[in-house]
């Protein structure tokens, strides 16, 4: 197999370290400590290939650009990003869900209720598929915030242990999508590498957990 140079793009963040232990069970020889630094780029040479850590939003954005060949991402992520990327194999590592949440025992009766989200694109099809009308406010975090200080009647958004809800004395409305992360390729590198590619999906298949 011939060994052409690999750029994988790795979540920060929350994913980071599921991912990287998969990385590492899947015989990656990645440094410890990787998160703790401020490197953004880590290279393996016996492999030829190079790690570049990026927000979790982004890893779309650079793959589908191409300047990483691999990345790993939220299926959030995806279904909010739209890029034209190919998505190789489900990881089944930072499960979530996305949801619809608001205060407990309040009807929507408004023409356009207002939903705050940071994902404006997946709540505006969820709500369009349903033939429901509302209004999106994108937020950037805390997204629990917005019902309980007035800015609106409902938020879609992120639940896990369903701690932050309850925390908060929010309740869960409508189930929206099952997450998890997903390994995804560039469009031409998935033609043009598919060996090396296909080897990696191969490793990183045997690390995979059910359930
Ligand atoms: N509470 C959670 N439990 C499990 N997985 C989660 C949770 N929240 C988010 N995720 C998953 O992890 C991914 C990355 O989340 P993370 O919070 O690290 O990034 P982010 O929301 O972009 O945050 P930031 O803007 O702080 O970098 C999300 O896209 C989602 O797939
Ligand atoms: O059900 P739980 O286990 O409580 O997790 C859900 C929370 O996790 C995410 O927030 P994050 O921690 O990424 O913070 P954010 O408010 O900056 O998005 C998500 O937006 C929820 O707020």
């Amino acid at each position: 197999m011939s060994n052409t140079a690999l750029t994988i793009a790795m979540p920060k963040g929350r994913i980071f370290e599921e991912a990287y232990d998969m990385l590492i069970e899947a015989g990656f020889n990645l440094p410890a400590n990787v998160e703790m630094s401020r490197k953004l780029m880590i290279e393996i040479p016996e492999e030829n290939i190079r790690f570049i850590l990026a927000k979790p939003m982004d890893v779309p954005t650079y793959v589908e650009h191409g300047v990483a060949d691999i990345g790993i991402a939220g299926k959030d992520v995806l279904l909010e990003e739209r890029r034209n990327v190919h998505e190789l194999l489900d990881l089944n590592i930072s499960k979530c869900h996305v949801t619809s949440a608001g205060l407990p025992n309040t009807e929507l009766n408004d023409i356009a209720p207002r939903i705050a989200t940071k994902y404006p694109n997946i709540a505006s099809d969820y709500y369009r598929e349903k033939g429901e009308q509302v209004e999106i406010i994108g937020l950037n975090g805390s997204i629990e915030l917005a019902p309980m200080i007035g800015l609106a009647d409902r938020i879609v958004d992120i639940v896990s242990t369903g701690q932050t809800l309850k925390e908060n004395g929010l309740v869960e409305y409508e189930f929206v999508v099952d997450v998890s992360s997903r390994l995804i390729a560039n469009q031409a590198s998935y033609r043009m590498k598919n060996d090396r590619i296909q080897d990696l999906v191969k490793r990183l298949k045997k690390c995979v957990r059910e359930g």
